[in-house]
């Protein structure tokens, strides 16, 4: 049985990991920040050395949507690094052979009119409203594949999602992403019979936003045939939607009626960020669930886990 320690299963991607290793009967060792803060180098080692887990599987993470990364970059910069790479190094010390890196589509240089490769990551400017927390992914992924090239028998890989959203995704307009903030937005908005919802720029920017649960499977499958994995891997959809079309789907699932208005004052990112995912295919794995799919699965998580009610009591 391979003994998976999971970091960040407190949050969205780690919560749907456990999520689905408790659907598959695997084990998993998942300590929360309370019980084990990976800021701290020697208590990192401690519980590595304790478990002595088969993989390592990296999901924690300083993680927050455009705003929250715009008011702290110096805490997207240093707590990600601190976290990688205490995780990191002590998995190594603690004599781990595999280890498994969650970075960003944030890690690809900005403006890229064509869908990202892998080898593009350093290869231009970074986006400037999530410069800190990219900065970090970069560095903790070109780590692991130092740690891999100073040692051949330590598989230090890196997988770089696209966006995320899904069941336990942050709802809090303070951090929320896209995906979990239209829906907050539409269901008050409908709630309170408001006649117009606000979306942040022209809504012409576009995102690949991919559900939760396919990044757990693809996590999952990863770990089961990890030594055919590619070093560093793009996980994502293959394509991607604009911003209005993102909050005209949602409206649908929500039933919100009303019309758009849009704030160009507010802060857009990159204008794109598609993943080539030509490497994921040859890998084996695809996506399985639908847009629609995925934001029905993800409201209804809103309404029936408390975070609607949680919000509105504010
Ligand atoms: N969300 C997205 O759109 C995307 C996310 N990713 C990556 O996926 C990973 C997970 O993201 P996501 O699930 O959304 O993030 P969340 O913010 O939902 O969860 C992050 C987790 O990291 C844990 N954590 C943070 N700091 C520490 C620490 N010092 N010690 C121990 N645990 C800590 C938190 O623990 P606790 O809850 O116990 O406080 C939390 O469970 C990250 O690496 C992120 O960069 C990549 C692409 C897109
Ligand atoms: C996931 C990855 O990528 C993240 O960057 P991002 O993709 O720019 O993050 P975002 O989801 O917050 O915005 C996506 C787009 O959506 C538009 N937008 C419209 N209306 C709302 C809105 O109401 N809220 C938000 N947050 N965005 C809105 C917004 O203007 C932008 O154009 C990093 O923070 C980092 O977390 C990272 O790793």
């Amino acid at each position: 049985m391979t003994t998976i320690l999971l970091t960040g299963g407190g949050g969205m991607v780690g919560r749907n990991i456990i999520d689905l290793c408790r659907e598959r009967g695997i084990e998993v060792v998942a300590p929360r920040r309370t019980e084990l803060d990976l800021t701290d180098h020697a208590s990192t080692l401690r519980v590595l050395r304790e478990v002595r887990p088969d993989i390592v599987v990296h999901a924690a993470g300083r993680v927050g949507g455009i705003q929250a990364n715009i008011r702290e970059p110096v805490r997207f910069l240093t707590e990600n690094w601190d976290i990688g790479r205490n995780i990191v190094l002590a998995a190594r010390e603690a004599g781990v052979t595999r280890l498994l890196n969650l970075g960003s589509s944030c890690m690809f240089p900005r403006n890229s009119p064509d869908p990202l490769k892998e080898e593009d990551v350093l290869s231009g400017t970074l986006e400037p409203t999530n410069e800190g927390y990219a900065l970090a992914k970069c560095a903790i992924a070109r780590l692991c594949s130092y740690v891999h090239r100073e040692d051949p028998s330590l598989l230090y890989k890196t997988m770089i999602p696209c966006n995320l959203y899904g069941r336990h995704d942050k709802f809090d307009p303070a951090v929320s992403h896209l995906v979990p903030a239209v829906i907050h937005k539409l269901h008050v908005a409908k709630r309170d019979g408001l006649p117009e919802v606000e979306i942040w720029g022209d809504g012409t920017a576009r995102r690949e936003f991919m559900y939760s649960g396919d990044l757990a499977d693809a996590i999952l499958f990863a770990v089961d045939r990890f030594a055919e994995m590619p070093d560093v891997l793009n996980v994502g959809l293959g394509e991607d939607y604009s911003v209005n079309e993102y909050y005209a789907v949602a409206a649908e699932v929500v039933g919100y009626t009303g019309s758009f208005v849009h704030d160009t004052t507010k802060p857009v990112g990159m204008m794109r960020k598609l993943l080539d995912v030509s490497r994921q295919k040859a890998f084996g794995w695809q996506a399985q669930t639908s847009l629609r799919e995925g934001l029905r699965a993800t409201y209804d998580f809103y309404l029936s886990s408390g975070a609607a009610d949680a919000l509105s009591a504010r």
